[in-house]
């Protein structure tokens, strides 16, 4: 093969590959255990995406640990908002490597102050005749759904849709993210319209990330998981003005290998919201009914309206 037709499959095999692959999760190393993280995109909220954060903090522990340990869970908490001007360093604290287990603390820092914590727990590879799983939802396949970005479309040429709704949906269907999302439940795009505290959607990472490295699915998998996650509490109390909404805390289990790159089906549910919050708890399952990682968060939900024993914003 000539030089020249190599490289040009060399390019192409480049633009298939995720975006999140090789922008998002690739920090780089700036000392032991620091590490630097840039934000190609930023949601329109003008804060940084949790699940990038997530994601990337996981890759920066990862970075710390031998050859042949995989994550097997994490718990982090968002303390500030992240500021899209300027990039996030990840401190690692190298907390234990044992003979099997290996604990590292991530601190993301901006501007000298922690954005986020979080502590991941590594695993050598242990099989074990002790296993048990609960059973994946009914879901119709992936290939026979639409996208998101069909069923905004179709939404959008609905003549009864208003002027405002038809900016919003404009504005969704302008963000390019880098995952793909088919929903199975159907999607209310007029707002105003109470649903279950539940959502059921197929996603995975735009691009391919291929077989390999199991650590990174599982960070791709980080940052998909925040995805749309929070809202799902909101969705019984649309008619409520929100003022804002924020994950406040994340937590990952991963149970069994999978690849991001594939069809996942993503199970959301809040079981509880109150005093300001809401508890939402999510399973990421394989399309051939493996359960693959557990998720769980909880958000700050801010009304527009005074509540009872509220805080006003100029007394904090
Ligand atoms: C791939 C596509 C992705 C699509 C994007 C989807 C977005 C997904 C969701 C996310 O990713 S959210 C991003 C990750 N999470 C965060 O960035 C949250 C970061 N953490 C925080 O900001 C703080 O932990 C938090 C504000 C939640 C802490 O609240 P505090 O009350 O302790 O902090 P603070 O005193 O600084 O108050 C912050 C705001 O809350 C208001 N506040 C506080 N207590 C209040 C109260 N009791 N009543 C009403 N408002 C209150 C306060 O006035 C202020 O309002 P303003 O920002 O407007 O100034």
């Amino acid at each position: 093969m000539s030089d020249v037709k190599e490289q040009q499959e060399e390019e192409e095999e480049k633009d298939l590959r995720s975006v999140l692959v090789t922008s998002v999760l690739t920090l780089e190393k700036i000392d032991q255990g620091l590490y630097r993280g840039s934000h190609p995109w930023v949601p329109r909220s003008n804060t940084l995406f949790g699940g990038q954060i997530v994601g990337q903090a996981l890759v920066a522990a990862g970075l710390t640990v031998g050859k042949g340990l995989h994550a097997h869970s994490l718990h982090c908490y968002f303390v500030r908002p992240g500021d899209p001007r300027v990039p996030v360093l990840y401190q690692v604290d190298l907390v234990r490597d044992g003979r099997s287990f290996s604990v590292r603390s991530v601190r993301a820092v901006q501007h000298g102050l922690a954005i986020f914590v979080c502590q991941a727990s590594f695993q050598l590879d242990q099989p074990s005749p002790m296993e048990h799983q609960c059973c994946m939802p009914e879901a119709p396949l992936p290939e026979s759904l639409l996208t998101w970005a069909e069923l905004i479309d179709k939404a959008m040429r609905d003549p009864l849709l208003s002027e405002r709704h038809r900016l919003g949906l404009s504005k969704i269907l302008a963000k390019d993210v880098p995952i793909e999302i088919r929903p199975v439940l159907p999607i209310d795009y007029v707002p105003g319209t109470p649903l279950e505290p539940r959502q059921l959607f197929w996603v995975r990472a735009k691009g391919h990330i291929g077989e390999g490295d199991m650590n990174m699915h599982r960070c791709v998998a980080a940052y998909i998981s925040d995805y749309s996650f929070v809202r799902t509490a909101w969705h019984p109390h649309v008619r409520m003005p929100m003022r804002s909404m924020a994950s406040l805390d994340h937590s990952l289990w991963f149970h069994a290998p999978f690849r991001a790159d594939e069809w996942m089906l993503y199970e959301c549910e809040s079981p509880w919201a109150g005093s300001s919050r809401g508890l939402v708890l999510g399973r990421l399952w394989r399309r051939d009914g493996t359960l693959a990682v557990s998720c769980a968060q909880e958000g700050v939900f801010r009304l527009r309206q005074k509540t009872p024993g509220a805080v006003p914003a100029s007394k904090l």
